[in-house]
This record gives C-alpha cells, sequence and structure tokens, in this order.
C-alpha cells in the first residue's frame, strides 16, 4: 500500500491538546490525552470499538458538555484560545468544529433547510442561495439536484455530503468526521475519501475509522488509542498509544500495542 507523505515541514498545529482526560465516577475514560494534530491534513483516529474515539471528539466541540456526569479536564488549544475556558461561545465553537456522525442524518425538511439551517441560525447576512451554490460545488453535488427534494429520502452518499454542506457553510477551520462512510458502498467510501482529500486545502480534518485501510488510503498522520492497565486504576483506561505518519503507524510502529492492533492482533 502507498502511504501519502507528510508534509516537509511541520507547521503550527491546527488543534493541540494538553493532557485531555475524562473521568465518569471513579473511572477514567480518557487518560491525559496530549496531541498536535497538524493543519490541513486529515488524521485518522483508530482504536478497538468502546475505547473513547467519539468521546474524544465530542470533548473537542464540547458536546460533552451536555452530560454533565462526566469530568473533563486538560486543555485543548485551537491557536492561542483554549477552548475549555469558560467565555467560549460553544454554538459557533461547534461550527468552527464541525462534527459529522456516521450514518450521517439530515434534519426533516428538504436539501436547501438543510443547508442554510445552521448559517440562518447564527443570523447570516449574506446570499443565502449563492451559499448554496457554493458549497453544493465543494461537496461534488450536481449543480441539477432538486434541492425542495425531501433530504431523508436521499440516498446515504447525498445525504453525507449535505451534512457535509451544512457543515462547510458555516467554514469551519475542523472538520470532526466520526466514522461518515458507515452506510455507504465502497464505490461511495472511495469517492468520499477522494472529495476529503480536496478538502484538506481548506479544512483540518480529524477523522474516526474502524476501517484501517481508510486510515492507510486517506489519513497523512494516525492516532491509535487503546485502553492500558495503569498503576492505580482498577479498570483500563484509554490512552494515546501512537500518533505518527500512517506510513510509520503501518511499516515500522514504535509501541507493541500499535504493532499489534495494526496486525489484527489486538
Ligand atoms: N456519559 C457517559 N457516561 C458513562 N460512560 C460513558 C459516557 N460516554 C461514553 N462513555 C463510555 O466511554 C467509552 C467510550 O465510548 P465511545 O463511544 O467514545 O467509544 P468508541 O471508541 O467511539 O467506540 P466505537 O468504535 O464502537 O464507536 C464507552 O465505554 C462508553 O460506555
Amino acid at each position: 500500500m502507498e502511504f501519502l507523505p507528510p508534509p516537509p515541514r511541520f507547521t503550527d498545529p491546527a488543534l493541540r491538546l494538553q493532557g485531555l482526560t475524562v473521568e465518569h465516577g471513579d473511572h477514567c475514560l480518557l487518560h491525559q490525552i496530549s496531541c498536535e494534530f497538524p493543519q490541513q491534513t486529515i488524521t485518522a483516529i483508530v482504536g478497538p470499538s468502546g475505547c473513547g474515539k467519539t468521546l474524544l471528539l465530542r470533548c473537542l466541540n464540547r458536546l460533552s458538555d451536555l452530560q454533565p456526569e462526566l469530568r473533563v479536564s486538560g486543555q485543548i488549544w485551537l491557536r492561542d484560545r483554549n477552548l475549555r475556558d469558560r467565555q467560549v461561545n460553544v454554538e459557533s465553537l461547534r461550527c468552527q468544529l464541525a462534527l459529522i456522525r456516521g450514518p450521517a442524518t439530515p434534519i426533516a425538511g428538504s436539501l436547501y433547510d438543510n443547508i442554510v439551517l445552521p448559517a440562518r441560525l447564527q443570523g447570516y447576512r449574506g446570499n443565502l442561495e449563492a451559499l448554496v451554490r457554493e458549497v453544493l460545488t465543494i461537496v461534488e453535488l450536481p449543480e441539477n439536484l432538486d434541492l425542495q427534494q425531501a433530504a431523508r429520502h436521499c440516498s446515504p452518499e447525498t445525504q453525507l455530503r449535505l451534512c457535509l454542506a451544512r457543515a462547510i457553510a458555516m467554514e469551519p477551520d475542523i472538520l470532526l468526521l466520526d466514522e461518515p462512510c458507515l452506510p455507504l458502498d465502497s464505490a461511495a467510501t472511495l469517492a468520499f475519501e477522494e472529495l476529503l482529500l480536496r478538502l484538506c486545502d481548506r479544512h483540518t480534518i480529524l477523522l474516526i475509522t474502524n476501517n484501517l485501510a481508510q486510515a492507510g488510503r486517506c489519513a497523512t498522520y494516525t492516532a491509535l488509542l487503546h485502553p492500558v492497565l495503569i498503576d492505580e486504576q482498577k479498570l483500563p483506561v484509554t490512552k494515546l498509544i501512537e500518533f505518527a505518519p500512517t506510513s510509520q503507524i503501518f511499516r515500522q510502529p514504535q509501541h507493541p500495542i500499535t504493532d499489534d492492533f495494526v496486525c489484527g492482533r489486538r
């Protein structure tokens, strides 16, 4: 398999995590996650089912605030702003770090309603028709698409691209994609991955995938989360085991857990 080469120069990261920890009661779910997500690249987030990949993305755009039973600590830096500061406006934060979860589910209403909804909610003052045309082109949906049809009657691929268009209309810095290709067949999955590679010109993408081949095809970097036993905890806690160029994760993993994981032994 050919891997995407990492960029020649490591510029300022798009997002930096420092000691991000999530606890529930006396159980630590995510333990001291620290890493830097490089700008305008795709980073795949992989790990066994239930290890906390979704939880991590929910912390990044503060959806975890909606689960008061969780205690989140540590810092999440977007440039010079700690996203965990109380003053951060979470509504606009969730536009800046837009989360799309597979299977992508549009809201009830037409394709048009779906695309303009967040823009309307955020008080967008520009030309909505022009915005819709622009984002449809970006997500490579046909120009002659009937925008008045019900979004929920469209194919899974169109629904996914529609949800992406809705997110992109708000000009996010970061796209948080949680297994976006879940309902898609192979051809639609490959086409969507190619679209993601083109979108890297404008956005930084964090892509949760349970499909290692997908990480190999489209992620420049890969982060492996995995539960481990640490001394002071009775139950395993999830840690960031390795964060490296995808080629290294697959060919020269630095950690035995990574080696086992990519070989399918874990
Ligand atoms: N609000 C909560 N209260 C208690 N435990 C929680 C809460 N939210 C998540 N968890 C636990 O955190 C763990 C991580 O779940 P999460 O869905 O993030 O895993 P995942 O790696 O995305 O799994 P999958 O690949 O199957 O989607 C699970 O064990 C889940 O039960």
